[in-house]
This record gives C-alpha cells, structure tokens and sequence, in this order.
C-alpha cells in the first residue's frame, strides 16, 4: 500500500470527468468471468445462482440445463478463464509489472468473494478488474460492479478494499483484430470453394437483452438510438471489422454483414433485441444467399453461448435450410487480446489522456468511471454498484 494518500478513481472523477487523470497505484488485478458448472450436479444450483429472483420461466431453464447436460454437464468458462489468467500473468511480468492476477467469478466457484478476501489477506487492497464482457449493459458491465460492492461487504472488507474496472473494452484493438482474421479466413475459404461475395452473409451475433436494458445501456447523455449503447457499440465494431477486410481483402468488398441476436431468455412478453441468428438464417436463401458467416462477436471464449447457441441450434438451422456455414473463433488468449488486455491496465494505472488510447470506433476510448445511472435496470431496482462516479 502506499503511503501518502492517492485518490482512487471514483474520488479521482468526482469532477465529473469520467477518465483518471492521476496515476493509480493499484496492487493487484481481478479477473472477474461469469462462472459455469463443472459437473452435473453442479447444473441446477448454478441456474439458480445465475437467474436468482429474475423471472426466468422454469420450462427455459430446463431447456438450457439440457445443453450443459450435453456437455457432462461442464462448462468449458472455467478452464478459458484460467487460461486467461494464466496468459494476463506471463504478460504482466513479461513487462515487468509487479501484480498478482486474482480470478473469480459472478455465479459460480471460484468464487468473487474468495478472490477478494484472499488479495485482502495477501495484503492487495486496490484492486483493479477486469470483467470477461466487452459491451456496455445491465448483464454486460453494471451487473458485474454491483456484484464488485456486494462482495466487499459480504466480505466485511467495506472501507478496506475499493474495486475499480478497467474500460469496456468492445473497440479496443486487440479485442478486434482475432474477429478480422477469423473473418478472413472464413472468406478466403468460401472464395475457394468458388463462392462469389455476393453468394455469402456475415452475421455478427451477440447475446439478445431485454430492449429495457438495451435502451439504458451506457450513459445517458449520449443519444444513440432504441439499442442503447449496447448495439451502437457492436455495429460500430462490425463497420470497423468490414473496413479493415476491404483494406485487407479488396476482392470481398461487396459482401454484406448484419447484427443479429441469440441466447434470448425471459417471458415472452418482454421484448428482447431481434432479428434471432436462427430466425435469419432460414430467410436468408431467399436472398439468395447461399453461405453464412456466424461471427461470435458478443463473446470472449467458446463458452456454451456458443458451443450450443451458434455451433448447434445456428449450424442446425442452417443445414435444414441447406446454407453452408462455419463459425469464427472468439478471442480466448489470443496474444493481440491478451496483450491488449494488459495495455488496458497500463493506461488506467498511468492516467493516460483519452486521446491517447488505443481504440478503432468513433464511440471510443470508452471510459474509465461510469456514471451514476449508466446502465441501469429498473426491474431490479437500484443497488450500489463499485467502480462507479460518487453520485
Ligand atoms: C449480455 C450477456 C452476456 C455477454 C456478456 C458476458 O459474458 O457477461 C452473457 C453471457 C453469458 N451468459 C451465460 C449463461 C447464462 N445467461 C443467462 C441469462 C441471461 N444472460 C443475459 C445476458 C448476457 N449473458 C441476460 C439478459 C439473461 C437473462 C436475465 C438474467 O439472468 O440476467 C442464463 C440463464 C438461463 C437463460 O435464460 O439462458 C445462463 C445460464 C454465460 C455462461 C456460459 C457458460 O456457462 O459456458 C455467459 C458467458
Ligand atoms: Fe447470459
């Protein structure tokens, strides 16, 4: 710890301004990822801890307990996240750069609550995170600090821990450039299977969310339309990727690309984000398409969102429909992604100014400090979120 007082980051943007303008000298770093079962009995329990007291019909979670199922009932997050961890650490030393990686997840073991006491034990009290999500939204950024400030106080460690985040990371470079090679690659293999641009669909999918949290996704003085920031930021991403394939691939540029949505849960009386992968797929040889591309551009690792979602359900839809498909890589550890990753933890701890960070959309940097009703969700109600600006 140091001595002299340093104002951490939500002290630091008490004047409003959402990026640190002071160095941060933090301890240690938190990876913080969703979590997944690693047996079958793990399934339920997990479910319950993921959908605890949301109104998620109880025939959708039978339904999803039979794609772990399929699986033995793992979950390949776990594994991806200390993997991550694992590569985040090389690289931090690589650089010389003296923080321990701490690991722990929202809804299943590793626990966050363990991964906080056990820093707070080790002496690492400021703790800097890293959630494994992209985007700015409820489910996405929010969820993730509410879950920061409920474990330092499950962990009676209020007034000795402060957890702050690095920034979303959606147009950061090295988040993006696994995306452009893995579409690449996908068009150069359609094109030599004699396909022509016009013949083949990009569909850039991601995780649907209720059109309630879309709407109030990111902060609320930036108008960006019904989808919030959470699907400006994912066209955003698209146009960039496509424009970097027609500097790249000056051949493909005709071929079109869409946003689509998958993995939609909740009543069906609650309107979530569409078009669904699935249900575009099968419109698409009426356009005469005759190829698709499923980019999992919402997702770090291939997790069952995508083992199931997109290589099962979307690859099934697509066959019945007698589309050829292939599905691009997710980041993992990429060494573009995990270095950029460890960029995003130098420039927070240096205070680099906004015009000097790495990122590749006009809605970028993103901040450091969100704003008090950044993301909100009103069906849950307000609950005190960590890494925020002091209201
Ligand atoms: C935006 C977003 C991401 C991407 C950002 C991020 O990565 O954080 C994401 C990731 C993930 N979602 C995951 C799993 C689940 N999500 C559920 C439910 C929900 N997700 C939502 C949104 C998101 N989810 C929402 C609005 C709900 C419904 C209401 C709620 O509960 O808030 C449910 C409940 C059953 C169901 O309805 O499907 C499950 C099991 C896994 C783990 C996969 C594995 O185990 O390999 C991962 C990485
Ligand atoms: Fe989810």
């Amino acid at each position: 710890m140091s001595k002299t007082h340093v104002p951490h980051a939500t002290e630091a943007s008490r004047s409003g301004e959402p990026w640190v303008s002071q160095e941060q000298p933090y301890d240690a770093i938190l990876l913080t990822g969703f979590g997944g079962p690693e047996g079958q009995d793990d399934v339920i329990p997990f479910l319950r801890n993921v959908t605890a007291g949301r109104g998620i019909p109880d025939e959708r979670l039978e339904e999803v307990a039979t794609h772990y199922r399929h699986f033995g009932g793992i979950s390949p997050i776990n594994e991806h996240n200390a993997q991550l961890r694992a590569a985040i650490d090389t690289e931090l030393q690589q650089r010389g750069m003296n923080l321990p990686v701490y690991w722990g997840n929202r809804n299943w073991a590793p626990y966050l609550e363990n991964a906080v006491t056990e820093a707070a034990q080790a002496g690492h009290v400021r703790l800097l995170a890293i959630a494994t999500s992209a985007y700015s939204s409820y489910s996405s950024c929010r969820q993730y600090r509410e879950d920061f400030a409920r474990a330092i106080v499950d962990t009676g460690l209020s007034g000795v821990v402060t957890i702050d985040k690095v920034r979303q990371f959606f147009d950061h470079p090295g988040f993006v450039r696994p995306f452009i090679e893995g579409v690449g690659d996908a068009l150069k293999g359609f094109e030599s299977a004699g396909m022509a641009p016009q013949d083949i669909r990009i569909l850039f999918a991601t995780h649907s969310i209720p059109m309630a949290d879309a709407a109030r996704s990111g902060p609320k003085e930036l108008e960006l339309g019904a989808g919030g920031a959470y699907a400006a930021q994912h066209v955003a991403v698209g146009e960039y990727i496509m424009d970097q394939l027609r500097a790249e691939l000056p051949a493909r540029n005709t071929t079109d690309w869409e946003l689509v949505y998958q993995s939609r849960s909740g009543p069906p009386s609650q309107p979530w984000l569409e078009p669904d992968v699935c249900d575009r797929i099968s419109e698409l040889p009426a356009e005469g398409v005759e190829a698709v591309i499923i980019v999992p551009l919402g997702f770090l690792s291939d997790h069952m969102e995508v083992l199931w979602d997109l290589d099962e359900e979307a690859m099934e839809a697509a066959h019945q429909v007698g589309l050829q498909a292939v599905r691009t890589p997710t980041p993992g550890v990429h060494h573009d992604f995990v270095t950029g990753l460890v960029d995003l933890i130098a420039e927070r701890m240096q205070a680099i100014p906004p015009q000097q960070r790495a990122h590749v959309t006009k809605l970028g940097p993103w901040y450091d400090v969100c704003r008090p009703e950044c993301c909100e969700n009103v069906r849950r109600g307000f609950r005190p979120a960590a890494a925020g600006m002091a209201p």
